[in-house]
């Protein structure tokens, strides 16, 4: 069934026992106790951080000081319509978007002072590179060396895709601790996929420009560096632009200093994936690999709300690849869609080509066969939406 935005809710916080209740009210007073755990944070941070826990515990949004850097930026994007409400009854995905600016604000991300520019999700971020599960992750690229190239980019492909489920925001919910037992791993069967039209898109020896708007850091990171190495060695592409967030946002997401760390894991991990590290570092070099960020990436609007320069920029890409959950939730519209409502439709005002790639992390999804969604939806009541266990590959070529 094909829906229109104007019948399709945009999704709140209001309902008790809803997903988006349970992030804006378990979800976000957890973090703010993580975050504080990390760093010897001082007394005005710690003021600060009992603040915002006040507030999201029981009171009403809040605006950055009169002197905040962005505040006209975030005007711009709702800010004044929105002071005053409850967190849940505002946009959840406006809701989020905030919470993390106020967070980083509360830590004096923002500065000027000593802490400006200190990632406050860092230690968690640089933990992940060190586990067992990413050692695993970093020794995979030996055992695929001696396939043939194309099912090594599949592989690849699907490395990407259940990277995303690596995301620590999403591990934050106690439930969501045994999402590694459910249903879903890689070589697991898609709900929705596409891949064939991506890999159509970039046949071997074509010159074209990927561009692929990153998610988490960690592992998903590095399984789409492992991707890119393999589109840009394989010709695939002439040339690779990965989007990255300009401030750290939903606890794991990409930034610059994530791809660094991220591209030195690699780079020390020897093998397959050391001379992978090796060639990305090169590329680099060469402006093969460019990493870019905007103010957009942390915005708390959908892509259909895409300043011009980026339009610009997406509209010369032979395929722009889309990556993860919330980056879904933007580019179809963070509404109650009918799972049927096809995905071409929903990214028909994209500026060219796109495809998402994306594990299932709340409840949001479009572009599903009816028998796909019944049969999700008897197994596994609502869960199959938030739970993490499957993941789609959908292509607008
Ligand atoms: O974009 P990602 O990393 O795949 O997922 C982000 C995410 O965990 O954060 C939101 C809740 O905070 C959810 O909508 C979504 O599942």
């Amino acid at each position: 069934m094909s829906q229109t935005a104007a019948d399709a809710p945009v999704i709140t916080g209001d309902r008790p026992g809803s997903f988006p209740r349970s992030v804006l009210a378990e979800r976000h007073p957890a973090l703010i106790g993580q975050v504080r755990a990390a760093f010897p944070y001082g007394p005005a941070q710690h003021r600060a951080l009992d603040a915002l826990l006040r507030e999201c515990a029981e009171g009403v949004i809040e605006p950055p000081g009169p002197a905040a850097h962005d505040l006209d930026r975030w005007r711009e994007w709702g800010l004044d319509e929105h002071t005053g409400r409850s967190w849940y009854e505002v946009p959840f995905l406006w809701a989020e978007s905030f919470f993390y600016r106020r967070l980083l604000e509360a830590v004096g991300y923002f500065g000027p002072g000593p802490w400006q520019g200190v990632d406050p999700f860092r230690p968690f971020k640089l933990a992940e590179l060190r586990t067992d599960e990413t050692a695993a992750e970093l020794a995979a690229p030996d055992r695929l060396a001696p396939l043939p190239a194309e099912e090594r980019g599949r592989a690849l492909l699907h490395g990407s895709l259940w990277g995303n489920r690596a995301d620590l925001g999403f591990r934050l919910d106690a439930g969501n601790g045994g999402a590694a037992d459910g249903p879903g791993h890689p070589g697991a069967p898609l709900v929705a996929d596409d891949s064939a039209a991506l890999w159509s898109l970039l046949p071997a020896g074509g010159p074209g420009t990927v561009h692929l708007i990153a998610d988490n850091a960690g592992r998903e990171l590095l399984a789409d560096l492992l991707l890119i190495d393999h589109l840009l060695r394989h010709r695939h592409a002439g040339h690779v632009v990965l989007y990255v967030k300009p401030y750290p946002y939903y606890v794991s997401d990409a930034t610059t200093a994530d791809v660094v760390d991220a591209l030195r894991r690699l780079r020390e991990a020897g093998g397959a994936a050391g001379a992978a590290g090796e060639r990305l570092w090169e590329a680099m070099g060469h402006g093969l690999l460019d990493v870019r960020t905007h103010p957009f990436f942390c915005a708390p609007l959908p892509y259909a709300d895409l300043p011009g320069d980026l339009r610009e920029e997406f509209g010369r890409a032979t395929v722009t690849v889309v990556k993860g959950d919330l980056n879904y939730r933007r580019l179809v519209g963070d509404r109650h869609w009918s799972a049927t409502t096809p995905f071409t439709g929903r990214t028909a005002y994209f500026p060219g080509p796109v495809a998402a790639l994306r594990t299932l992390k709340s409840d949001v999804a479009v572009g599903l066969g009816a028998r796909t969604e019944a049969a999700l939806t008897a197994e596994h009541g609502h869960r199959w939406r938030t739970g993490g266990t499957h993941a789609l590959i959908q292509v607008r070529s």
